[in-house]
């Protein structure tokens, strides 16, 4: 149960009078979801979700998700908007954390990927950097490339209780990557831009076979594109057992393609900037698996899953790889 704050109801009544909704009729804690503390709240006027800031938000970075959920939602795409109160304010406290409502977004995330999946998240990705691209605020991605050794000194010592000589594998992947890293500014640089850089499965919402909004901005910021591309590539393209599935990336690909082109150096940076995509959430995982309070209701997800995924892109010799023809 990702909720690591409770609130009462006379906190939660106090807290939604502030908004223009009506009285409380319903207020139920989310078992999904990892990093923050969601409730879906129904009020007189309809359902809502309410959110609690936990440890891996910064407050100071709430205004960029929130500015930008209006943002991407005002240029059509599909999203949560945050509310305003009656005092025109969408940020406030809620028993000791930074706290929204948000409307709620209507679908079902897809527990079994299927191709169309990927068709329609490449399509949906790429619409979401170009509406993101005249978006005036920016956000450094504190878990890019400069944010990975930090999260790797914090895990190094107890890494070997997941797996023996991970330490030194991860270690000798970070200096290759801190070594070869894309830019982005300078000559050869990338293109960057708006990112969502946390668009998993449980992040993207379908109606059918339709793809209905993408949820879970709080890992939003300006990176690379090709970045997201290539995170997405390891949370929708690989099977169960650990397989890739090229027709899968080659549908993710090229629909996003359609959207927006990728340069002959983005693709050409795709295995690169996928195993960095590998490490990072290999990284986090390991992080919340060494740190999990015991008895936490909250299941810590595999990091294994992620060095896997880190493997097979060790060994891709280019896009090609990626079933691009
Ligand atoms: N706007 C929304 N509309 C409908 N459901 C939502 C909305 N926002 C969140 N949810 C529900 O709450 C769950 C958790 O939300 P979210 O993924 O934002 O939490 P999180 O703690 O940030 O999780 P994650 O580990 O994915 O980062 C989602 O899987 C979804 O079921
Ligand atoms: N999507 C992340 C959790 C939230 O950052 C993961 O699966 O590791």
């Amino acid at each position: 149960m990702a909720v690591y704050t409770e609130v009462s109801d006379e906190d939660l009544n106090a807290f939604i009078a502030q908004y223009p909704l009506g009285g409380v009729l319903s207020c139920k804690g989310i078992a999904e979801g990892v990093e923050n503390s969601n409730y879906l709240l129904v009020t007189e006027t309809g359902p809502y979700i309410l959110t609690l800031y936990e440890k891996r938000v910064n407050r100071a970075d709430l205004p960029f998700f929130l500015g930008l959920m209006e943002h991407l939602s005002a240029k059509g795409v599909g999203c949560p908007v945050p509310l305003h109160g009656h005092d025109g304010e969408a940020l406030r406290e809620l028993c000791g954390r930074p706290a929204v409502l948000v409307t709620f977004l209507n679908g079902m995330w897809p527990r079994r990927i299927a191709p169309y999946h990927c068709q329609a998240l490449g399509e949906a990705m790429a619409g979401l950097h170009l509406a993101g691209a005249d978006f005036t605020m920016a956000r450094p991605n504190n878990l890019s490339v400069s944010g990975w050794r930090p999260l790797f000194e914090a895990c190094a010592d107890r890494a070997h209780e997941v797996k023996p000589g991970l330490a030194e594998a991860l270690e000798s992947e970070l200096d290759l990557l801190e070594a070869h890293w894309p830019s982005a500014t300078g000559p050869g640089a990338l293109p960057s831009g708006v990112i969502h850089a946390d668009l998993f499965p449980d992040n993207v919402f379908f109606r059918g076979r339709a793809l209905s909004g993408l949820i879970d901005f709080y890992f939003a910021c300006t990176d690379l594109l090709a970045y997201d591309v290539a995170i997405c590539l390891n949370a929708w393209c690989f099977e169960p057992d650990g397989a890739f599935n090229a027709t899968k990336a080659r549908l993710l690909l090229s629909s996003y393609r359609k959207v927006r082109p990728l340069s002959d150096s983005e693709l050409e940076a795709l295995p690169l900037l996928a195993r960095g995509g590998s490490l990072r959430f290999l990284l986090t995982r390991l992080y919340d698996l060494l740190n999990h309070p015991p008895g936490a209701f909250v299941q810590p997800k595999n990091p294994l899953e992620y060095w896997n995924k880190l493997r097979f892109h060790q060994q891709v010799r280019g896009p090609g790889d990626y079933g691009l023809e």
